[in-house]
């Protein structure tokens, strides 16, 4: 039977206590203290704070798992005597599995009605909330800048999940992100089949305005960039350096289409003055005509030798005026077909510089000089253009020696800036009508329009001693730089494939002779 407790209160008690100590001649230590404390306030011993604590922890003990673990901590702590510990223990306990979970993740409380229903977040639901509220609320809106009404509807979804902490709320947010999700499936469904019909239908103006342009023309490189680009898979970073390049080709292809139409004008001008003056010309002639019957009229009406005298002084004037005026006419008609000569090469120099300038689409970055696929459009149109004009065509094929070791020895820079040394020497050497082009690595092909093999191995020669005149530098040290090639007329019926074919095995064999030379090749193609 546990004895019934005091009905004092907690002041009075102490006092009695202390008073109990004094009779008793106790000293008044705290173990003491307590005993004398207790027996006043009266109850079981059973539920002493300390009794009831070592239940617990004793009772905890017996548990599997973090909880047997925390009641074996407990044990201890009382067994010690360490009750700071033991409150630690459990504050801790508190604070990982009650406290913490009692604030929602952004630290707001919980309101009290929402409590009893309150979704608690572990670590990873938490980081999880966080991440999906961001995507909602930032990243997905961002992708449908077309659809308005979809992109709101996610960041409210975003903002609504951050706050969603109760069941009926969870279970709300869920079914519009599902709805959202449908949404955007059904869109993005759409705009790829928009996209495809709308690829289709560029492929097929692209196709009709290619058919429509003569072969080899400017725009007619440009718009095989264009295809070529659209049939492969597209990338960000192909589009954007498509993009750039066609833009800088625009810019400069305005300007000296500009520059062309006033040509044009002044073109124009000249013959307006032409037909002016044939006209003057031909009125003159007229009125001559009309003067001298007047005068043939007057001669046959002559009666003696004094009429006919005036009227032969007026012939010889009118005469006179009107070789003065058909001499002038002579003269302004002259002038006149000297300008329009001048304006006519002046236009064509400047489409010449169109159809260098359709090229930069097709250049090799690091040397400038054209890129294989400039090459081979290059190629085709001039062995086109050689078999409509029955003109030859050589090209040669040119590929720098013991490269490997000027890159071993220099580094890969030094070797790049050989590169952009030879093709500078190559470009300055050559006629403006050839072309170098980088056939791959250290690698060069020239081509050389209405050239003839003579005339050919004399120009790859040129550029050969141009290369040793001019110097490398690398830091102070002279670089001696060389090349071996192989060059090759174009034959009735052969193609870009056979022409370099030919030319490669030409190179080959300037290479086994010692390298440092030019070898023309076969006419007949190598044997395989
Ligand atoms: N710096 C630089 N090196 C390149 C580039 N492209 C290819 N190379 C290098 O060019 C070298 C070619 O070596 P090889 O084919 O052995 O030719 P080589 O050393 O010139 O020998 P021969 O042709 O027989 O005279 C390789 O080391 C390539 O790494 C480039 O763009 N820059």
């Amino acid at each position: 039977m546990s004895k019934k407790p005091s009905t004092q209160s907690p002041v009075d008690i102490a006092r009695e206590a202390f008073q109990r100590l004094g009779t008793r001649r106790i000293a008044p230590t705290p173990e003491a203290y307590r005993v004398a404390y207790e027996e006043i306030q009266g109850g079981d011993i059973e539920f002493r704070p300390e009794t009831v604590l070592a239940n617990l922890a004793s009772n905890l003990a017996m548990q599997p798992g973090e909880a047997g673990k925390l009641g074996q901590r407990l044990t201890v702590s009382i067994e010690v005597g360490d009750w700071e510990a033991y409150g630690q223990e459990l504050n801790e306990f508190a604070e990982q599995n009650m406290y913490v979970r009692s604030v929602v993740p952004h630290g707001e409380l919980v309101p009290v009605d929402l409590e009893r229903e309150f979704i608690r977040d572990s670590k990873k639901e938490k980081v999880l909330r966080e991440v999906l509220a961001r995507v909602l609320i930032f990243n997905l809106p961002s992708l449908l800048p077309s659809a308005p009404e979809m992109a709101n509807e996610s960041k409210s979804a975003g903002q609504d999940l951050k706050m969603a902490f109760s069941e009926p709320t969870m279970n709300e947010v869920v079914t519009r992100i599902k709805q959202l999700s449908f949404q955007i499936e059904l869109k993005t469904g759409d705009m790829a089949q928009q996209q495809e019909l709308l690829m289709r239908l560029f492929q097929l103006l692209l196709d009709n305005i290619h058919g429509l342009l003569e072969q080899g023309s400017w725009l007619s490189g440009q718009i095989t960039a264009v295809q070529d680009l659209i049939t492969g898979p597209i990338s960000q970073t192909s589009l954007a350096d498509a993009t750039k390049s066609l833009k800088e080709v625009i810019y400069k292809q305005g300007l000296l289409k500009n520059t062309l139409s006033e040509e044009k004008v002044v073109v124009k001008n000249m013959m307006l003055t032409f037909v002016d003056r044939l006209s003057a010309m031909v009125s003159t002639t007229n009125e001559y005509h009309q003067t001298i019957t007047g005068f043939s009229q007057q001669i046959s009406q002559a009666g003696n030798i004094s009429d006919l005298n005036s009227v032969l002084t007026d012939i010889m004037r009118e005469t006179q005026n009107a070789q003065d005026q058909a001499m002038r006419s002579r003269d302004d008609m002259e002038t006149a077909r000297q300008e329009v000569q001048k304006a006519e090469a002046r236009i064509q120099a400047l489409e010449t510089q169109l159809v260098q300038m359709g090229e930069l689409v097709r250049e090799d970055q690091l040397t400038g000089s054209l890129n294989r696929r400039g090459m081979d459009e290059s190629l085709d149109r001039e062995i086109t253009n050689a078999v409509r004009r029955d003109t030859p065509l050589c090209i040669a094929l040119l590929d720098l020696d013991d490269f490997k070791r000027i890159n071993d020895t220099h580094g890969h820079a030094t070797g790049d800036e050989v590169l952009v040394h030879l093709v500078q020497v190559v470009k300055d050497t050559l006629r403006k009508l050839d072309v170098i082009a980088r056939f791959g690595g250290e690698e060069f092909l020239v081509l050389m329009p209405e050239t003839g093999p003579l005339d050919a191995m004399q120009i790859i020669t040129r550029v050969q001693r141009e290369l040793t005149k001019r110097i490398f530098m690398h830091d102070t040290q002279r670089l001696l730089i060389t090349f071996s090639a192989g060059v090759a007329q174009h034959t009735k019926g052969e193609d870009q494939t056979e022409l370099i074919k030919r030319a490669d095995a030409a190179l080959y064999k300037a290479k086994n002779a010692g390298k440092n030379r030019i070898v023309f090749a076969d006419a007949t193609p190598p044997a395989k």
